[in-house]
This record gives structure tokens, sequence and C-alpha cells, in this order.
């Protein structure tokens, strides 16, 4: 089966819809701001207390809003949503990416550790009882394209228990699984306080249940060998999420080394890690990060443009396990379709006569 990644028309064109596979729809608000901290203390300091602000759900409703319409006019037809712990406002964004039009993954936040902004956590049975109203009054609605996804925060948000029981859930009702993993160095290590028991990261997760072929894990900048080769047998995916990963100094991404170990891989925006909610400035970031790389050591073999973009597009729906619906034209799928004119008046793109549209097609 032939399967196209562009459709080409005169100085119009198709191309799949982008698929973020990471964004916190829930730190929207602050998006371009606050990004002078490393990881653990901008989540103390910025983070938390704007998440704290959804229990209100007028303010909800406002920055959820904001965000889907954001992103489905920069292109981003399937979206991996962070909400926040609060029930009511993450279903109510559930609500507005399907009235809105957007496929979606969304997540009603986990976390019962938190040490630092006393009154955003839950404790581990409210967690994993909300967890569940979440679910099922999400999956009663029946909308056709937005799907519940189980969402610890990170390792050191959450106690063993409140991770076991988040595994057991998502394996009961077969629903996909999204955290955080190895982003920053300091957070690494405090993983490893935090789980002495643990071989790794990665096998905290892997202990709990927590690694299946719909869990997709972002950033995973310090993965081992070992820990990729995890990933693999379980069928876990990587989102890479290059302007968080900059913004916040957390490392680089080597890509190459993800995609050796044959592990699953999208790109993320990662807002408002990241400070950009379009996904085309994901592609931008994960190329000049490849080619940091390059600068440092001349022997990587840089990413090309059309390997990021199918990162954003096809990688994307393998990361969630939605490739069976989208990513690309491949007959059977569903129509997730950017229509592009890049001779639309006051457009962003000057053509030149001889610029010739690129016509990419994958068997
Ligand atoms: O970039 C990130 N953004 C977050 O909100 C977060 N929470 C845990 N780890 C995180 N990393």
């Amino acid at each position: 089966m032939r399967s196209s990644g562009w459709i080409q028309m005169e100085s119009e064109f198709f191309m799949p819809g982008l698929v973020d596979t990471h964004i916190h729809a829930s730190q929207y608000s602050y998006a371009g701001t606050a990004l002078d901290m490393p990881l653990l203390q901008w989540l103390n300091t910025y983070t938390f207390p704007v998440e704290s602000q959804f229990k209100d759900l007028e303010f909800a409703n406002k920055v959820y809003s904001q965000v889907v319409r954001r992103t489905l006019r920069n292109g981003t037809t399937t979206a991996c949503y962070h909400a926040t712990i609060h029930t009511d406002a993450s279903l109510l964004l559930a609500q507005i990416t399907n009235e809105l039009g957007q496929r979606a993954l969304v997540g009603k936040v986990c976390m019962d550790r938190n040490n630092a902004v006393k009154h955003y956590k839950e404790t581990c049975q409210e967690s994993q009882e909300e967890t569940c109203r979440f679910i099922a009054e999400l999956l009663n609605k029946k909308y056709p394209r937005v799907k519940p996804v189980v969402t610890p925060r990170f390792a050191p948000s959450c106690t063993g228990a409140l991770l076991g029981q988040l595994g057991a859930i998502a394996k009961n009702n077969n629903l996909h699984i999204q955290s955080h993993v190895s982003e920053n160095v300091e957070e690494v290590k405090l993983v490893k306080e935090l789980f002495p028991e643990s071989e790794s990261y990665t096998d905290v997760y892997h202990k709990y249940n927590l690694l299946t072929d719909k869990t997709v894990m972002a950033h995973g900048c310090y993965l081992t060998d070992e820990e990729l080769t995890l990933f693999r047998e379980t069928g876990a995916s990587v989102s890479h999420c290059p302007n968080s990963n900059i913004s916040l100094c957390s490392g680089i991404l080597n890509v190459r080394k993800v995609l050796k170990h044959k592990v699953k891989l999208g790109l993320g925006t990662d807002v408002a890690g990241g400070y950009s909610a379009s996904m085309l400035d994901a592609v931008r970031r994960a190329l000049d990060s490849s080619k940091v790389l390059t600068i440092q050591d001349p022997e990587y073999d840089t990413l090309t443009f059309e390997e990021v973009f199918r990162l954003a597009t096809l990688g994307g729906s393998q990361a969630l396990s939605m490739d069976d619906q989208t990513g690309n034209f491949e007959v059977g799928k569903d129509f997730d379709a950017l229509r592009v004119n890049v001779a639309a008046p006051g457009g962003p793109i000057d053509l030149i006569q001889t610029d010739e549209p690129k016509v990419m097609i994958e068997t």
C-alpha cells in the first residue's frame, strides 16, 4: 500500500495534520514567560501555583478554549494534553477539544507528593478515585476523537502506591498513559533518592506497569541504553520536546540514539516549558538541537528536514499508538489534513520562481 505525505496542487497542497505528543494545556496562560529557572525550581515557583487555579472552571474555560483554538490554528490536528489535578476542569478540556474538532488524549494530572505548594496535591485515595471518575465520565460522553489518558505527573510527584494504582487502572481499562522521564540531571538524581530499590528512572515506571505500547513519556534526555531497551521491549514511546529542553536548560535529546534503539518517537511543544504552541516551531527546534549535537561532535549525523517532518506527523501518531487512524494519507485512515496555500495574500512566504514543492511519498 502507498501512503503519501503531500498532495500537490498549484500553490496549495494538503499535508497530514501535525501531532503534538506532549502539551500542558493548563500552562498556556504563561507560555513565553518564566523561563529563568531549571525544571524543579520552575515547577515549584511558576507551574504549581498557576495549575492550582484551575479549580476555577471559568478560568479553566478561558485558558482551555484559547489553547485548543491556538493549536488548531497552528495546524495541530492531534494533541496529547496534560490538564491539572482537577477532574471537572479536565472534563471541560475534553469537551472543548471535542467541540472544536481536535483529536485528543486528555489527562487529569495525578500527584500525591508536593512539598513546595502543599495545597496543589491529592491524597493517594483521592487521586485514584478522581482518576476513575474522570475516565468513566469522559468515556460516557462517547466523543469520537477524544479519549482519556492516565497521567501520573512524574515519579517525583507520586508515591509508589499511587503509581501502582494508576498502572492497574490503565491496564483494566486498556488506556493510554503519559508522563515525564529523565528530563533534567537534578530530577534523575531525585528519582534515585526517592526510589532507591529501582534500577533506573525508567525501571520505576516499569515496576508499576506504566510502560506499555500505549505509553508516551516526555523528554528522555538522559535515558541509558538499558532504559531505551526497556522502552523498545515494552513498546513505550518518547516525546521529544526540544523547545522546552533548551528553554529550561534541561539537556539535548540524542534522537539518533533513540531511533537506533527502535523506540517510537514523536515531537511535542511541551507548553509552557516550551514557549511556543506551534509544532512548526518544534520542527525547527528539533533541527537546531540536532545541529548543536553536530557542532559538539562533527561525526553526529544531523537530522534531515524530512526526518523531522515525519516525527511531527506519522512519528507522532505512532508514538501515541494512533497510527491506524492518523499520521499520513494511507487509505483507510481518517483525513486529518492541513490545506496550505503558500501564495496566500499577506502570507509569510515569498515565492521565488524557481521554488519547487517537494513531494514526499512513503511506501
Ligand atoms: O517540562 C515539564 N513540565 C511539567 O509540567 C512537568 N511536570 C513534571 N515534569 C515536568 N516537565
